[in-house]
């Protein structure tokens, strides 16, 4: 029948048509929409606890591949825990110790969201990734391009210190951008069509560093210009739970994730932590020390301001330790500072000096010291910079150099869970490197100005520092730290001075602490002389101060009649002794970074006689010449002597001129008052009063002391004339 034969053609039809279907592939944006779906429809059953590896999550293939290639297999706690509520789409406080893996922690759910939402290069931007350091940054996009290589999303880093227009061209089509908070607002307030309404997810590596006071307005204003609707992820290993910190974020029912607050220590498991009691002024000899006994490894020193690292970096390469030396701060150009990275990296026994740019999150592999020769500001920065070590599952080795004012803080590391012993520097392996600072100070005026900054900035870092528990500026040896950098005498601290807030002259209180007063002999530990060339200490002779068995040493080095500390110099009588000294003046004085110089202090001109070039050229070749280094001091201290000598006689002989000249013009004066007297009325008839006025000004031109003088006669004449 006709129906019959209706139905009979329909199932050929569908035959057909399955055939057809098993012949051709299914787009590839159907097999992924199923995916999806399939993946997603897993989520509900997610159970942390059951879960090892990142097979046991459901993400997509790509991202497993990914994970696979680069030998990720098994899951840390953080990942665990934060991963499935992440992808469930919940805002994260996500807090874990150093080490642990919180960068996969929010890098996979960045990109599953992605996956999820089908996110294609003409869709713009759809993830954020905030890091405080431009390192950091660099580091996390290096993990996504490794793990997220089988996605194709495009991922820029924008951090500063490169060209804008070439980031702008980029920064349109960038699906994920991983950036430094000043960076990123520069590109919203000044790229056009920069645009982030389709923002999907905001995380803030180290969140409590990007939300305190520094980038505290940075990101107020970045949040401002992101949708309300999107989801945020915050990590760090001393994560915040300020509610005015995280205001500015608004979160919408965050998870709190704290995945080690039951654990027994707030450091990793493997890390091994002590502090040495270490005086301000062996801190130097004791850290050169520590490299020498600790040459095929890697170690990480931290120091409070760049300046010191680039004193100590400079001093110490002079030094030859016998390693290779690097450093890292910020200030350092943006080419340099990546290009250390990367060299430290890849080493595998060197030594980083660097300031806290290099305290969070940096994941340099195998590092097996950290020493902190600059005591931390807190309990938070002590955890990030020891973190740098004994990272995922490796051992590692924590040193804190404290002073003994500064124990206090070794109080507040113990509150915070962190198990810290003291232990003893043995005095056979203590080397003194202080006569070497000398003697590079006083033919190399570059690093005498480093050691300068370096001592101030040093003791403004302690004076700023808000726990005054721990840190007093006041109680620090200045002139024997001053010493021991090399230094014959300490540099003028005007922040000090100009520290009104005691009410105290700090100057005063502290008389032994002016250099005038401040010999080698003011240091009494008992250092000793090593020769570098052995791998080994290997102890030479013994320098007791006071002993005389070395007596250049004891020399004072301050100048025998100093003037007093409170006479300050004008600018012109400072030109003055200096063109006096036959120096050159405006010597443009040129570092490899660009950093500025500071004004604190005023630059010491280098004499630039024909026979210091060559003697330095010598030493150059041969290494350093202490004695007669030594010689050339003494020398230019005699000099200067001299010199001041000629100044002080000079400016005597100039009194006396000027006071002969006085009397004379008074004797004038009085014949001048004398005239003028006796010619008044005529005067005052037949000249206008302009001319009066303009022989009256006229005499200004002369000198100042005239004005007075004319002044004198103009009352006179007016006296005379009532
Ligand atoms: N699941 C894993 N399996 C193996 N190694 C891992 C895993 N997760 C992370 N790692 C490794 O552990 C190291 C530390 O990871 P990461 O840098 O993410 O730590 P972090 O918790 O962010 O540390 P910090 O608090 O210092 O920033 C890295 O070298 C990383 O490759």
């Amino acid at each position: 029948c006709h129906v019959c034969y209706k139905m009979a053609d329909l199932k050929r039809h569908g035959k057909r048509e399955e055939k057809k279907r098993k012949r051709k592939p299914e787009p590839k944006w159907r097999q992924e929409a199923r995916q999806i779906e399939a993946t997603v429809a897993q989520y509900p059953q997610m159970a942390p606890e059951s879960m090892e590896k990142f097979t046991d999550i459901p993400l997509s293939s790509k991202t497993l591949q990914g994970l696979r290639k680069n030998g990720y297999s098994n899951l840390t706690d953080i990942q665990k825990a934060a991963i499935p509520s992440a992808l469930r789409g919940k805002d994260i406080l996500g807090a874990a110790k150093t080490g642990s893996g919180k960068t996969l922690a929010f890098l996979i759910p960045v990109l599953e969201l992605l996956w999820r939402e089908r996110w294609t290069q003409m869709d713009g931007l759809g993830a954020l990734i905030i890091s405080p350091t431009r390192e950091l940054a660099y580091q996390t996009f290096d993990v996504l391009y490794k793990i997220g290589g089988e996605h194709d999303f495009s991922a820029g880093l924008i951090i500063g210190g490169k060209d804008l227009g070439f980031e702008r061209a980029r920064i349109l089509k960038t699906n994920i951008i991983i950036c430094t908070p000043g960076r990123l607002l520069q590109h919203m307030d000044e790229t056009p069509n920069f645009e982030c309404q389709s923002l999907k997810i905001l995380v803030l590596d180290e969140a409590d560093r990007i939300l305190d006071l520094g980038f505290c307005e940075t990101m107020r204003s970045i949040v401002e210009n992101l949708p309300s609707e999107r989801q945020t992820l915050l990590f760090s290993a001393t994560q915040t739970k300020s509610v005015k910190d995280l205001a500015l974020l608004s979160l919408s029912e965050p998870e709190y994730l704290s995945v080690h607050e039951e654990s027994e220590t707030s450091t990793p498991q493997r890390l091994q932590q002590s502090y040495v009691v270490c005086k301000l002024e062996e801190k130097i000899s004791t850290l050169f020390s520590f490299i020498k006994t600790h040459l095929l490894v890697k170690s990480i020193i931290f120091l409070s301001s760049c300046k010191q690292v680039r004193f100590t970096y400079e001093a110490f390469r002079r030094l030859r330790p016998g390693v290779p030396l690097m450093c890292l701060y910020g200030r350092q150009n943006q080419v340099k500072r990546v290009a250390v990275y990367k060299d430290f990296c890849q080493k595998k026994a060197a030594v980083l000096l660097c300031t806290d740019i290099a305290a969070r999150g940096l994941d340099f592999p195998s590092v097996h010291w950290v020493v902190q020769l600059d005591c931390p500001e807190d309990t938070n920065t002590y955890i990030h910079r020891v973190g740098r070590t004994a990272r995922y599952e490796k051992d590692g080795h924590a040193l804190l150099f404290i002073l003994p004012s500064e124990m206090e803080m070794i109080k507040e590391l113990v509150e915070k869970k962190i198990p810290i012993e003291e232990i003893k520097i043995d005095p056979k392996k203590l080397v003194s490197i202080q006569g070497k600072l000398e003697a590079f100070c006083a033919q190399d005026t570059e690093l005498k100005q480093l050691a300068q900054k370096s001592f101030i900035r040093y003791l403004r870092s302690v004076h700023l520092q808000s726990n005054k528990k721990v840190f007093d500026v006041r109680k620090l040896p200045t002139s024997e730290y001053a010493l021991s950098l090399g230094l014959s005498q300490a540099p003028r601290i005007r922040f000090l001075k100009k520290d009104t807030t005691s009410g105290k002259n700090w100057d005063k209180e502290e008389p032994t602490d002016t250099p005038e007063t401040v010999t080698l002999e003011s240091s009494k530990t008992r250092f000793r002389m090593a020769s570098f060339d052995d791998d080994i200490l290997t102890v030479k002779r013994v320098i007791l101060a006071g002993t005389g068995s070395m007596e250049e040493e004891a020399t004072p080095l301050a100048p025998p009649n100093p003037e007093p500390k409170t006479k300050t110099k004008s600018k012109a009588k400072l030109v003055r002794s200096l063109l006096n000294k036959k120096l050159k003046v405006n010597t443009h004085v040129k570092f490899n970074d660009d950093e500025d110089d500071g004004n604190e202090i005023s630059h010491e001109l280098r004499d630039s006689s024909d026979d210091d070039e060559q003697s330095e050229r010598k030493e150059e070749g041969d290494g350093i010449n202490i004695e007669e280094a030594k010689m050339k001091l003494r020398a230019q201290d005699k000099l200067d002597r001299r010199n001041e000598r000629k100044r002080v006689r000079e400016a005597h002989r100039k009194k006396k001129l000027k006071n002969k000249e006085k009397t004379r013009n008074e004797g004038e004066k009085e014949e001048r008052i004398m005239t003028l007297c006796t010619n008044e009325e005529s005067e005052n008839e037949s000249e206008p009063e302009e001319c009066k006025r303009q022989r009256i000004d006229s005499s200004d031109e002369s000198d100042g002391d005239n004005i007075c003088d004319d002044e004198e006669l103009a009352l006179h004449l007016l006296h005379h004339k009532k």
